[in-house]
C-alpha cells in the first residue's frame, strides 16, 4: 500500500506544473482507490502529454501536423470518413496549403503523408533501400496475399520478381498476350454486350470488365479458362477475394476490422466470415496448382507465369511448395485482374461524360482500323496498339484521375530526411496518395481536376510521359510495376474494339463514386446501355 501511495506521490511530485497548487496527498487510502488514482493519473498525464495525438506517438519535424484527439490521434476521424478517404488526404493538402504533413492514428506508426513528387521519387528510387513495405503490411494482408510479392521485402521480394519478369517479354506479347485478349473480347461481345445492344436492357458495365480481365488474366498467368464470362453473376472465388481485399484495406483504417468479423455470427448470423472467404479463395488457388502437377506428370509443358514459379527457387534456394505458389497466384490475381479493369471501367466513365474526347478518340481508331478487327491477326493488332498516341493519353490521363492504386506507404528502416526538409523517424508510415496527387493543382495547374487527355501530348504530337514523382500509378524504381505494358495493351485493345463497336451510356441517377480498398473499384458498379455504334 506504503509503495503504491510512494508511486503515485513521485509520478505527482515529478509532474507538480500539471497539479493545482492547493492539492494534498490523502494520509491513508484503499487499494482499489489507490488503483483508481493510479489509472486516472496515469491517464490525464497522458492525455496532456497527448493531447492532440496517437498515444506514443511524435509530431514529424519539418512539416504542418494535422491535430486530432487526445491518445487516438485521427482515428476516429479516419474511421468516419473512411468512404472518402482519398478526397480527405486532397481537403487536407489544401487546407494546410501544403504537399506534405504529419497525422497519428492510434494502433498504426506515425504518419508523414506526402504528394511532393520529389519526395515521393526519393522514397521510391533514390533512397529506396530506407523504405519497405514492413511488418505492419505484412500483417494486414497476410491472410489473403500471404508472402506474396506485394508484401515481401529484401530477398523475399527479389526472387519472386526475378521469376515473374521471365514472362514480361516482347515475343510473349505480340504473340501470345495480345491473342487471348482479342479472343476474350469476343467472348465478352457475344455473350454480353451484343445481347445488350439488341434487348436494350441495361448492364453493369464494371462487372463485365471484371470478369474480362480476369479470365484473360487466369489463360495468361496460369493457362487456364476459367469463362466467368459466360456466368451471370459473380464467381464465388471473385466476390470472396473482394470482400477479402475491402477488409485487408480497412484494417489500415480501423484497429477494430477483426472484431466486427469475429462478432459476424451475432450481428449478421448466417453471413460468411473472412476466413470462410479465405477458404473459398484456397480452394481456387489449390485446384489450379493441383491441375497443373497432374497436367505435368502427364508430359504437358508450359511457359506460363505458373510454371515459371514452379520451376523457381525461394530465398533459401528451395522449390516453392503449394502455399508459395498459392501466395504468388493471389498477388498476380490483384495485379492483373483489378488495375487493370478498374482502369477500363473508370476510362469508359470519363469519356462517357466527355463527348468531345471520346469523338476525338474514335477518330484515331478509325484512322488505325478501319475496318472490322477480326481481318488482323494479333501481332499486327499489337503492332497498331502501339501507334495510338490519343488513346494512350486518355489511358494515362484516366489512371491521373482514378489510379488503380489510389493511396501506398513504406516504413522508415531508419531516421532520414525527405527533400523537402521533412524530418521521417525510424519506424514511421511514409504515405503518398496518388488519388489527391492526380487532382492537386500545385501538380498539374488549375486545371489539375478536369480529364484532358492533351496534356499527355507535346507540341510535336508525340506522347509525353510524366516523371514517376509527379505520376505514380504504375510505382517507380526498383519496384516498379512489371505489368505496365501488359496492363496498357490490354486496356487499349479493350478500349479500341469495345469504342469502335458500341456506344455506352450512362443509367442516370447514378452515383459513381470509388471504393475504398487496397485498389480502385466503382462502389456500386457502372450501369450503361449498349448500342452499336452506327457506320
Ligand atoms: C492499369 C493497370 C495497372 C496499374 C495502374 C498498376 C500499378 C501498380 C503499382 C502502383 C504497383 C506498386 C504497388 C505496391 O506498392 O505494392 C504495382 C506493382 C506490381 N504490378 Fe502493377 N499495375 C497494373 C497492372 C498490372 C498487371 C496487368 C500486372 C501483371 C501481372 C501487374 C503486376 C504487378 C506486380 C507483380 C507488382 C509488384 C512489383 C514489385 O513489388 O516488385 N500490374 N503495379
Amino acid at each position: 500500500m506504503t509503495s503504491i501511495l510512494q508511486q503515485i506521490t513521485s509520478v505527482l511530485s515529478d509532474n507538480k506544473a500539471y497539479l493545482p497548487t492547493n492539492y494534498k496527498l490523502p494520509e491513508s487510502i484503499s487499494i482499489g482507490s489507490a488503483v483508481t488514482i493510479v489509472c486516472a493519473t496515469t491517464l490525464g498525464l497522458l492525455t496532456l502529454k497527448y493531447h492532440d495525438r496517437a498515444l506514443f506517438s511524435e509530431k514529424p519535424k519539418g512539416a504542418p501536423f494535422h491535430g486530432g484527439i487526445p491518445l487516438f490521434g485521427s482515428l476516429f476521424e479516419q474511421i468516419k470518413f473512411k468512404d472518402t478517404i482519398h478526397d480527405g488526404t486532397l481537403y487536407l493538402m489544401e487546407k494546410y496549403d501544403t504537399m506534405t504533413f504529419g497525422m497519428t492514428i492510434l494502433g498504426l506508426p506515425a504518419m508523414v503523408i506526402t504528394n511532393d513528387p520529389d519526395n515521393v521519387e526519393y522514397i521510391l528510387k533514390t533512397n529506396f533501400s530506407n523504405y519497405i513495405k514492413g511488418r505492419e503490411s505484412y500483417e494486414m494482408l497476410e491472410d489473403l496475399f500471404g508472402h506474396g510479392i506485394f508484401s515481401a521485402d529484401g530477398e523475399k521480394w527479389r526472387w519472386q520478381r526475378k521469376s515473374a519478369s521471365l514472362i514480361f517479354n516482347v515475343v510473349n506479347f505480340r504473340d501470345h498476350f495480345s491473342q487471348i485478349f482479342i479472343k476474350e473480347f469476343a467472348v465478352m461481345t457475344k455473350n454480353i454486350f451484343d445481347k445488350k445492344a439488341l434487348n436494350g436492357k441495361p448492364i453493369d458495365f464494371h462487372d463485365v470488365i471484371y470478369k474480362y480481365t480476369l479470365d484473360s488474366f487466369v489463360d495468361i498467368g496460369f493457362g487456364k479458362q476459367i469463362n466467368s464470362l459466360l456466368c451471370k453473376e459473380k464467381v464465388p472465388f471473385a466476390q470472396s477475394f473482394d470482400i477479402c481485399q475491402r477488409n485487408c484495406s480497412d484494417r489500415f483504417i480501423d484497429p477494430f476490422t477483426d472484431l466486427y468479423d469475429s462478432l459476424k455470427p451475432i450481428t449478421h448470423p448466417g453471413t460468411m466470415r473472412i476466413k470462410d472467404h479465405i477458404k473459398v479463395i484456397d480452394d481456387f488457388a489449390y485446384t489450379l496448382i493441383r491441375e497443373r502437377r497432374e497436367q505435368i506428370t502427364q508430359g504437358g509443358e508450359y511457359k506460363d507465369l505458373l510454371s515459371r514459379f514452379m520451376n523457381a527457387k525461394n530465398e533459401h534456394d528451395e522449390l516453392l511448395n503449394d502455399k508459395e505458389l498459392r501466395d504468388t497466384i493471389l498477388n498476380f490475381i490483384i495485379a492483373g485482374r483489378d488495375t487493370t479493369a478498374q482502369a477500363l471501367s473508370w476510362a469508359f466513365y470519363l469519356l462517357m461524360n466527355h463527348p468531345r474526347v471520346e469523338e476525338k478518340l474514335l477518330d484515331e481508331i478509325n484512322q488505325y482500323f478501319p475496318n472490322d478487327h477480326k481481318e488482323l491477326n494479333a501481332p499486327e493488332y499489337y503492332d497498331l496498339i502501339k501507334k495510338l498516341t490519343y488513346a494512350h493519353a486518355v489511358f494515362y490521363e484516366t489512371l491521373r484521375l482514378y489510379p488503380s492504386v489510389p493511396s501506398n506507404g513504406k516504413i522508415a528502416l531508419t531516421d532520414d530526411i525527405l527533400p523537402d526538409g521533412t524530418h521521417v523517424k525510424k519506424g514511421e508510415l511514409v504515405q503518398w496518395v496518388p488519388y489527391a496527387m492526380g487532382r492537386s493543382t500545385k501538380i498539374w495547374g488549375a486545371d489539375a481536376k478536369d480529364f484532358i487527355p492533351e496534356r499527355w501530348i507535346s507540341k510535336d504530337g508525340s506522347l509525353k510521359r510524366e516523371p514517376a514523382g509527379r505520376w505514380p500509378a504504375f510505382h517507380a524504381g526498383p519496384r516498379i510495376c512489371p505489368g505496365q505494358n501488359l496492363a496498357t495493351l490490354e486496356a487499349l485493345i479493350a478500349m479500341t474494339l469495345l469504342l469502335k463497336r458500341y456506344k455506352f451510356k450512362l443509367v442516370p441517377g447514378q452515383n459513381i463514386m470509388y471504393e475504398t480498398s487496397l485498389t480502385c473499384p466503382m462502389k456500386e458498379g457502372m450501369n450503361v446501355t449498349v448500342e452499336y455504334r452506327q457506320k
